[in-house]
């Protein structure tokens, strides 16, 4: 509809074609009913029309009469009696305009586009046929007495017109298109000629109607030929095509109604753009002569500077469209008015009052008038639009929508505990859910309550969301996973009302399991942000809901709530209370088990000749702290190093290629060092690497390079540490010395320092303020646990235990500094020597160490690592260049790079 009305002609074309079309609707069923038997629909539709104004001389009188005292219409004078036998009676508030009304009407129509002048006289004889509601006739009246309407009175006439032609399609349709089949035949009684004086009836008009009046039945006969001669002649003047369907029944009301409004809606829009009033125009002299001597005028309105306004004495108006005529200039005219004003004696104070109007119905009205409504009706379409767009729902209504994905049983969640690799105890505590789901009458008979539902805490990436959708897996129920953030919108209430969607949801599929993702978007604990400036009450909303919807389930009700999060410290008490998540599971980083059984599972799909069992213990042991993410993250670049290699199989250098990568980032060939920037970073790691060989408490080393890598790393050593649970003092103190001998080496071996050892000291400075503060490992501050919150605006301890706090740490860290220096000073030539090797090398793997170095004297103190790696093996230097020596493991030679493999 929007289209059509962007381009008129479109409409004008529709409305001719459609007419054939329409017309062979409207005459088939008379057609068919008078071939078989005359029916009263047929007698109907070939009715002649006759319209109020023509005093039609044939119809014979007491029809007439019958006719009238059938009609409920108004007994007023001006109300006129309809004739035709198929009208249908006047809804209550429903009047027909009177002539001279009608003749305003059509004045103000016949201003509309030129091309539509024959679709006006269509809608004329609507309104001629179906009546007005009541009220239009004020606006029609003030149409004939001032010629012109406000803006506000051209809206409730357009208001009324989507009356007349809502009403127009219910008689169609109640009379089996007549209606339509009229208006292909008829013309009104008032003429559209403005100049035609009103009042006067056309004569052309009045013969027609003569001669309808004497053929009579003749008529009646002729119409089926008629009408098809039509069919074939559409828009033809004269014989106008018909907007309105309506035949066969009344099948085409629809397009009736869309048509007169259309056709409404452009009349009034060509004559609020085009037609600053209705009116006539005249000349000054005329508008003296005429009216101006005669003492006929009341006042002048002068628009838009050019344009004077005539208003008349109302017996002077009626009858007449308003007067008009240009002006020059304003002062031209006040001057010619005052002079003609003057030449009549008129006093002062009896002379013609005059204003002025800006605009009147210009385009600038129109959107000051129209447009902040049109904005906002367009900010909410965009915005439901948007909202639908992004899964909200469709439409302004989808704002409260959940947004939780459902995942059936059968499709989506093929994942069951299988594929869930380690997490042992997890499983277990989780495993209750799933019989509670598929068999509830086990617990129920012994009077158990079923937990209502558990947080899995943990950090990220460690298996949660997997657990929950294998939990659903097991169970074959269906399962509705949301993040915690998606209830979070900028519309207060938006939370809630999602919260009450899901769990209605989660109501109507029970039984079910609902996981709601990162619980903590909308779980913290509400007396958070309570200090500052108040909460966020939003959030708060939304937190309450999930607590009574948690709280509504009834014990039968089969819905299990699973939520994760990484920040379980910070959720709401209220949210971890017995009744609501009633277990906690807490899902750590997995252990060497579990990293191995993580492997196992990905690499199933992986094509590798490698020993299985071997391979999956390397790669576990080379990948301490990994998450499950890491590892599946680990095995897939690994197959991808392969294929950019062109590789046929997935090979231990891919794999350690792809630990690599993820520990320390992309190597960055890009950045050349300057020479003595290179020896710097050589010696720096070169110390680092003889702390780890010499110190007993060290982590095994694996490599040392000085490739830079990832985000600003010029160099690094790397280590394995073991899954430690505790560590001691020695432990602690041992791996602060192995941080510091970067620096330390530099400073025994260039002349100053440089910025590369930032990094070392934030981690000692870490750690000795954690030995003090948290591990009671300073005897001179004592086993006490002191807060270290940044952000808070009051310590938990006095200004003078932090100044000795202050002090244990600086001792601390003295002491770690001294210890490492003491030793590089020993191993000073130990130091260079790996230095220049590395400069030589670029990394040094564990063999070159022991090549260089010996065998490391205290052991590597990590089983796994002696077990895969060999560990403590060459106890001789390893001659590389010597090929009679034992090829050293992937691990510990240097991998090789991107160009040597091209
Ligand atoms: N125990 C595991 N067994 C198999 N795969 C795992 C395991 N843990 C994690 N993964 C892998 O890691 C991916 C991410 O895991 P998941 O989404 O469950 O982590 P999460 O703990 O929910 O993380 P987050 O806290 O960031 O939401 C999984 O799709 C899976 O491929």
């Amino acid at each position: 509809m929007s289209r059509l009305l962007r381009q008129p002609a479109q409409l004008a074309r529709l409305a001719r074609l459609s007419n054939p079309q329409l017309l062979r609707r409207t005459l088939q069923p008379s057609i068919l009913s008078r071939s078989i038997a005359p029916s009263p629909s047929a007698i109907r539709c070939t009715t002649p029309w006759r319209p109020y104004s023509t005093n039609n001389k044939s119809e014979p009188k007491d029809k007439a009469k019958k006719d009238d005292g059938n009609q409920s219409k108004p007994a007023t004078e001006e109300t006129k009696k309809d004739e035709d036998e198929w009208s249908l009676p006047l809804p209550e508030g429903w009047v027909y305009l009177s002539k001279p009304q009608m003749e305003a009407f059509v004045r103000h129509l016949s201003n509309g586009p030129p091309a539509y002048t024959e679709q006006m006289k269509m809608v004329l004889r609507l309104v001629e046929k179906s009546g007005v509601p009541k009220e239009a006739v004020d606006v029609i009246q003030k149409l004939r007495t001032n010629g012109k309407l406000s803006i506000i009175d051209k809206g409730r006439l357009m208001r009324y017109s989507v009356q007349i032609a809502s009403r127009a399609a219910e008689i169609d349709a109640q009379t089996g298109g007549a209606l339509g089949k009229m208006n292909t035949d008829k013309k009104p009684s008032t003429d559209f000629n403005q100049n035609e004086k009103p009042g006067e009836e056309p004569k052309k008009e009045e013969e027609n109607k003569t001669s309808e009046g004497k053929e009579g039945s003749a008529q009646e006969s002729k119409s089926d030929a008629d009408s098809q001669q039509q069919a074939k002649r559409p828009g033809k003047a004269g014989q106008p095509g018909s907007p309105f369907g309506g035949g066969g029944g009344g099948g085409g009301w629809g397009d009736s109604l869309q048509s007169i409004l259309l056709l409404l809606i452009i009349m009034f829009g060509y004559d609020f753009l085009f037609n600053r009033s209705v009116s006539k125009e005249i000349t000054w002299q005329e508008a003296r002569v005429n009216y101006l001597d005669k003492g006929l005028v009341t006042k002048m309105v002068v628009e838009d500077d050019s344009r004077v306004l005539l208003q008349l004495v109302p017996e002077a108006q009626a009858g007449q469209p308003q007067l008009a005529f240009s002006i020059g200039s304003i002062k031209s005219f006040e001057r010619q008015l005052e002079q003609a004003q003057d030449a009549l004696d008129i006093p002062p104070n009896e002379r013609i009052p005059v204003s002025y109007e800006k605009g009147g119905s210009t385009l600038g009205n129109l959107f000051l008038a129209f447009g902040p409504t049109l904005l906002f009706v367009g900010i909410i379409i965009w915005t439901s639009r948007n909202m639908a767009g992004r899964g909200g729902g469709g439409g302004i209504m989808g704002f409260s929508k959940s947004k939780a994905k459902r995942f059936n049983a059968e499709s989506s969640v093929g994942v069951k505990f299988a594929d869930v690799a380690g997490l042992e105890e997890a499983k277990v505590e989780i495993t209750e859910f799933v019989s509670f789901l598929k068999n509830p009458q086990k617990f129920e008979k012994l009077g158990a309550k079923i937990p209502r539902g558990a947080i899995l805490a943990g950090p990220p990436g460690t298996g949660k969301t997997l657990l929950a959708k294998a939990t659903a897996g097991e169970s074959g129920v269906p399962f509705f996973s949301v993040s915690g953030s998606e209830f979070v919108e900028m519309f207060v209430g938006v939370g809630a009302s999602r919260v009450r969607d899901l769990f209605a949801e989660g109501r109507k599929n029970a039984p079910c399991i609902i996981f709601i993702d990162e619980i903590d978007a909308i779980g913290r604990s509400r007396q958070e942000g309570k200090g500052g400036f108040g909460g966020n009450d939003e959030r708060e909303a939304t937190l309450n809901q999930i607590l009574t919807e948690m709280d509504g389930f009834n014990t039968r009700e089969q819905v299990v709530v699973l939520a994760g999060t990484n920040r379980a410290d910070v959720l709401d008490k209220a949210l971890m209370r017995p009744g609501r998540f009633d277990r906690h599971i807490y899902i750590d980083r997995p252990t060497l088990k579990g990293r191995k059984e993580i492997f196992a599972v990905y690499l199933k799909k992986i094509v590798t000749n490698e020993d299985t069992e071997h391979l999956i213990g390397r790669l576990a042991t080379l990948t301490p702290g990994f998450a499950g993410a890491d590892i599946a993250n680990v095995v897939n670049e690994a197959a991808l190093i392969a294929a950019r290699a062109n590789a046929d199989e997935v090979k231990m250098m891919h794999f350690e290629q792809a630990i690599e990568r993820v520990i320390g980032g992309l190597e960055r060939k890009s950045l050349v060092l300057k020479p003595e920037e290179k020896k710097t970073v050589a010696y720096h790691e070169a110390g680092h690497a003889i702390c780890g060989w010499f110190l007993e408490h060290a982590d095994p080393l694996l490599k040392v390079s000085i490739i830079p890598r990832g985000q600003g790393a010029l160099g690094y050593a790397q280590y394995l540490p073991q899954d430690a649970y505790l560590m001691n003092t020695n432990q602690l103190m041992d791996r602060m010395a192995m941080t510091m001998g970067g620096r330390v080496s530099e400073e025994l071996h260039f002349p100053t320092v440089t910025t590369g050892a930032s990094d070392d000291f934030k981690k000692v400075s870490q750690m000795a303020r954690k030995m003090v503060m948290d591990w009671g490992m300073s005897e001179k501050v004592g086993p006490v646990h002191f807060e270290d919150n940044p952000n808070a605006v009051t310590k938990s301890h006095s200004e003078a235990t932090s100044l000795q706090i202050d002090g244990e740490v600086e001792r601390i860290v003295r002491e770690a500094y001294q210890r490492c220096k003491d030793l590089l000073t020993e191993k000073k030539k130990e130091v260079g020597l790996v230095a220049e090797e590395l400069l030589k090398k670029e990394m040094l793997v564990r063999d070159d160490m022991v090549r260089l170095l010996g065998k490391r004297q205290f052991g590597d103190n990590n089983e796994e690592f002696e077990k895969y790696f060999g560990g403590g093996q060459g106890a001789n230097p390893i001659d590389t260049d010597n090929p009679d020596q034992p090829t050293p493991a992937p691990a510990f030679t240097k991998l090789p790079t991107e160009e040597s493999r091209r």
